[in-house]
């Protein structure tokens, strides 16, 4: 970090506004540093990246992301306004804390992206040989360094946890899920299905092979207990109905400034999982489904309905109720434009 002080930490101190400070710096900002008189050390590492080290000993080291996606606001507003708080010296933390807003530009922009879809950029993919490097591919790489550098300075010991905060594009039967990303044959948490509950997410979908998502890089590569959190439908700045994440901000809160928190007992009946059945990706300039674009996530198709037709192929549900996530027919070719899942049961692979 520079010794200087960069010109914006005394509005910043003022306003608390980190989001306009990064949506006014969309690919870059200086770093900077200052102490709250609660004695925690907020750090800038770059525009949309900020830390929080509370004064007391942390047991846990927690990534809130939002804007990997710019026109995903109800998760930027929830993350806004803890961070505001946090400055504010209203919420006192007790946990160490990384705020990223991943994409600021395409926050601007009010789109998915600027050039390239960031969630398809983790874990490496950023960059390939013979690809050129853009903005957003510059930008995954950072952000991975961020995260990497924020766990290598936690306490010996703390546990890890990465909450990458979506909306989804279409409406969703189960109006919020979490995606559990593939953990290589380790158990799945009840733990961690106790406080998405707690978020009011009683809906989670396991993958079953790498990504390149965020979510995946935080638990591959740290082991952290890391989920993708989709938070409802798609809305513009101000017309999100906020009242339907109170759970979650609170449960967001209640993580990074509580020294434990209690969640009820785990109780099987207040889930709905899902694994993965299949991934259908985009290989043709041709795609479409047969369905429309108010086809919901989680319809259920019966076996031999088709689902997707890729060039010349189709795709037919191949299980009785083979159900509907995140269909997207303009994904880049060689993206998924579809997963399928199936209702699992909870059993000896969950701790
Ligand atoms: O609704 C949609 O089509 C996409 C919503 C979204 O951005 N979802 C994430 C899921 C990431 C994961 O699979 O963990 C994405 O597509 O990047
Ligand atoms: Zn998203």
């Amino acid at each position: 970090m520079s010794a200087t002080t960069p010109d914006y930490i005394e509005e910043l101190k003022q306003t608390g506004d980190f989001l306009t400070l990064s949506r006014n710096n969309e690919w870059h900002l200086a770093a900077g540093e200052f102490t709250l008189n609660n004695g925690t050390v907020v750090t800038i590492h770059d525009t949309g990246v900020i830390e929080f080290q509370p004064a007391t000993v942390s047991s846990k080291d927690v990534v809130y992301s939002s804007a990997v996606h710019g026109n995903e606001t109800a998760p930027i507003e929830i993350c806004d306004e803890l961070i505001k708080q946090i400055i504010a010296g209203e919420l006192l933390l007790k946990q160490r804390a990384l705020f990223i807003f991943g994409n600021p530009q395409s926050i601007n922009i009010g789109l998915r992206f600027v050039e390239e879809n960031l969630n398809r950029l983790f874990n490496g993919h950023h960059s390939v040989d013979g690809v050129p490097m853009n903005n957003e591919r510059t930008r995954a790489a950072k952000l991975e360094q961020y995260v990497s550098d924020f766990f290598s300075r936690g306490e010996q010991g703390s546990s890890r946890c990465h909450y990458d905060l979506h909306t989804a594009i279409r409406g969703s039967k189960n109006e919020k899920f979490a995606v559990y990303p593939y953990l290589h044959g380790k158990p799945w948490k009840k733990s961690q299905l106790q406080f998405l509950l707690s978020c009011g997410v009683n809906t989670v979908l396991m993958m079953k092979s790498p990504a390149t998502t965020f979510s995946y890089y935080s638990s591959f590569v740290h082991d952290a207990d890391s989920f993708t959190v989709e938070l409802g439908q798609v809305k513009p700045f101000g017309e999100n109905d906020m009242s339907r994440f109170a759970k979650t901000k609170q449960t967001l809160t209640a993580l990074i400034s509580q020294d434990m928190v209690e969640y009820p007992e785990f109780n099987a009946d207040e889930f709905e999982l899902f694994t993965v059945h299949r991934t259908i990706n985009r290989t043709q300039n041709e795609f479409s489904f047969p369905f429309s674009d108010q086809a919901e996530n989680f319809t259920g198709f019966a076996k031999g309905e088709l689902l997707a037709t890729d060039g010349d192929t189709p795709y037919y549900a191949d299980v009785q109720g083979e159900a509907i996530i995140f269909p997207n027919a303009n994904v880049a070719i060689g993206q998924r434009a579809l997963l399928t899942v199936v209702p699992m049961a909870i059993d000896s692979n969950f701790i």
